[in-house]
């Protein structure tokens, strides 16, 4: 795009190019570009100088920093030249009138400073020593138990660092200090890959303006962006509303509007009859756990396909539950014993927990693709036997929901090249083959047939263990049951998963964290 474009020029520019509908309002990650237009667009639309905005931002970050950071912890703040800089004299200034014990460094790495810089140049001088770093021998020894503020590079980062920034980001991260990045880490792209040895940031935290940056969801980037928060400045909500953009972050706010609360004279048949295709010999625990969650996410009525090894051990451990034993004794495959299976019964169906990839089963996941009428949820030996069998994909029921993991998602596709490339990969693939993709692990990431890709904010490593992902499979599929379309029961589901997992974590901690747990917290109110 021109660079010469203003504000508004760039509003209608994405508003006329980006054509991807939103149905719910969700929290958005904008891009540089647009977040530049939205710090541009709110200096002329509220209309407010850029230095109270500076300074606006300054004051929202050390609100942040006085909560948590005692005064006797020493802080030297590391600025650069630019709008980035700018803020970090701003945040020195701040912290030094509320006796902070504060040294603020420049990191003079140009000849050329922004104009809100040297404002705030001008205005910390008057209060406080500022010194230089020109060179190695002006770099600091960082002690323990002092924090550096990082306000080296900002958004408008255009090239790898080098030289003296180099430097002191090295030095930086080397010391035994804690490290707060204001609004991303310098040297961090907020939308692009960085190059194989780019000299980052290693911040402890991160304090980030008004909204997320698309960096803070990707696994390989969390090195350089820690624990982060976002601290609102009051940007343009009429901006941020009407801007367009392919990257939501799902927070509990927009949840609450997804919920649909219920109506005290509905009875099950209004909650829809799911119907789960589960386990094989030796894998019937995932059976049983994807049932239980199925029904813990309010589901009317569940029946559960089975191998005959199976009907006892689901009768017992999910009495609410209807089971249907397969001809086959220890797989899966269609035959069913009591009687032909009439698909179109049932709201929803999901398929894969523990079913193993005998030729067998595949053949019934073939003839359930080819037959069923509506969206499925797809996960894990279902997902295996599509990547075995790529023709199969296209067979797949619009808007189905599959949920992999990055092994099974590489599987189905290849194998990707960095944290962006596989964020493309993932969109394409949603969108070519008309699915809902959620590809499971850290800020789950939610693709759909629209472009659009959802970030997910609950969840926690203690539920990267075995029978999670059934879980999920039975929360999907009830609530598909439940009439919620497939976004939105992707959006939904993954949410309160995760959310019933950090719920877990907190009153047991993470390490002891069993599937089961999840599906016992499970609390949609
Ligand atoms: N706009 C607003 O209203 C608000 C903005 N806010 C704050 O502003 C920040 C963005 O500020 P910014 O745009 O001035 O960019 P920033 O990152 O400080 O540096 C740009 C300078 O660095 C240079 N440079 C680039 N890469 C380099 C490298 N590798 N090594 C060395 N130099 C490099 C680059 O040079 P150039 O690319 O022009 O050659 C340019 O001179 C944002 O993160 C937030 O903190 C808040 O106050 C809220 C209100
Ligand atoms: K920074």
């Amino acid at each position: 795009m021109d660079e010469r474009l203003d504000a508004d020029e760039v509003f209608s520019y994405f508003a006329t190019t980006t054509p991807y509908p939103v149905n719910f309002s969700l929290m958005k990650i904008l891009n540089v570009e647009q977040t530049r237009a939205l710090d541009q667009y709110t200096i002329e639309h509220e209309p407010v100088a850029p230095i109270n905005l500076m300074e606006r931002a300054a004051q929202a970050f050390t609100d942040w920093y006085t909560a948590r950071f005692d005064k006797d912890r020493p802080v030297r703040v590391f600025c650069g030249l630019g709008n980035n800089g700018g803020d970090g004299l701003a945040i020195a200034r701040l912290l030094t009138q509320l006796e902070y014990k504060v040294q603020t460094y420049v990191v003079r790495y140009a000849p050329r400073e922004s104009e809100d810089f040297m404002h705030n140049h001008r205005r910390l001088k008057l209060i406080a020593p500022i010194s230089y770093i020109e060179n190695e021998r002006d770099i600091p020894v960082i002690r323990n138990r002092e924090v550096v503020i990082d306000a080296i590079l900002g958004s408008g980062l255009s090239r790898t660092t080098e030289g003296i920034v180099q430097s002191a980001i090295d030095a930086i991260n080397h010391s035994p200090a804690t490290v707060v990045a204001v609004d991303i880490a310098s040297g961090l792209f907020a939308d692009a890959a960085n190059g194989p040895n780019a000299t980052i940031i290693q911040p402890d935290y991160t304090v980030t303006f008004q909204l997320p940056k698309l960096a803070f969801m990707l696994p390989s980037q969390s090195q350089y962006v820690g624990e982060w928060h976002v601290v609102d400045i009051n940007l343009s909500r009429t901006f941020m509303d009407r801007t367009p953009t392919t990257y939501f972050y799902t927070t509990e706010r927009e949840i609450r509007h997804l919920l649909r609360p219920r109506n005290r004279f509905s009875h099950k048949g209004s909650f829809g009859h799911a119907l789960l295709f589960a386990g094989s010999y030796g894998k019937m625990g995932a059976a049983v756990l994807a049932s239980r969650a199925c029904l813990r996410s309010g589901v009317g009525l569940l029946s559960v396909q089975v191998p005959r090894c199976g009907y006892d051990i689901i009768q017992t451990t999910v009495p609410e539950a209807m089971c249907q034993p397969d001809g086959h004794q220890h797989i899966l495959t269609g035959q069913s014993e009591l009687e032909e299976i009439d698909l179109s019964k049932y709201a929803a169906i999901g398929v894969g927990p523990g079913i193993g990839t005998a030729p067998e089963t595949l053949a019934m996941l073939t003839k359930l693709l080819s037959d069923a009428q509506k969206p499925l949820v797809i996960d894990a030996d279902a997902l295996n036997l599509i990547a075995q069998n790529r023709e199969l994909i296209a067979k797949i029921p619009k808007n189905s929901i599959l949920t992999p993991h990055p092994k099974e998602f590489e599987r189905l596709t290849r194998r990707w090249t960095s944290d962006y490339d596989k964020l493309g990969l993932l969109r394409d693939f949603a969108q070519r083959n008309r699915l809902v993709v959620v590809l499971k692990g850290a800020h789950s990431a939610i693709a759909t047939a629209d472009g659009t890709t959802h970030f997910n904010s609950t969840g926690n490593p203690g539920m990267s263990t075995g029978g999670t992902g059934d879980v999920l499979t039975g929360i999907l599929t009830g609530l598909l049951a439940q009439g919620y379309d497939p976004v939105e029961a992707a959006v939904l589901g993954v949410f309160e998963h995760g959310r019933a997992g950090d719920r877990v974590a907190n009153q047991r901690g993470q390490i002891g964290l069993t599937a089961q747990d999840i599906i016992e917290s499970l609390r949609w109110d």
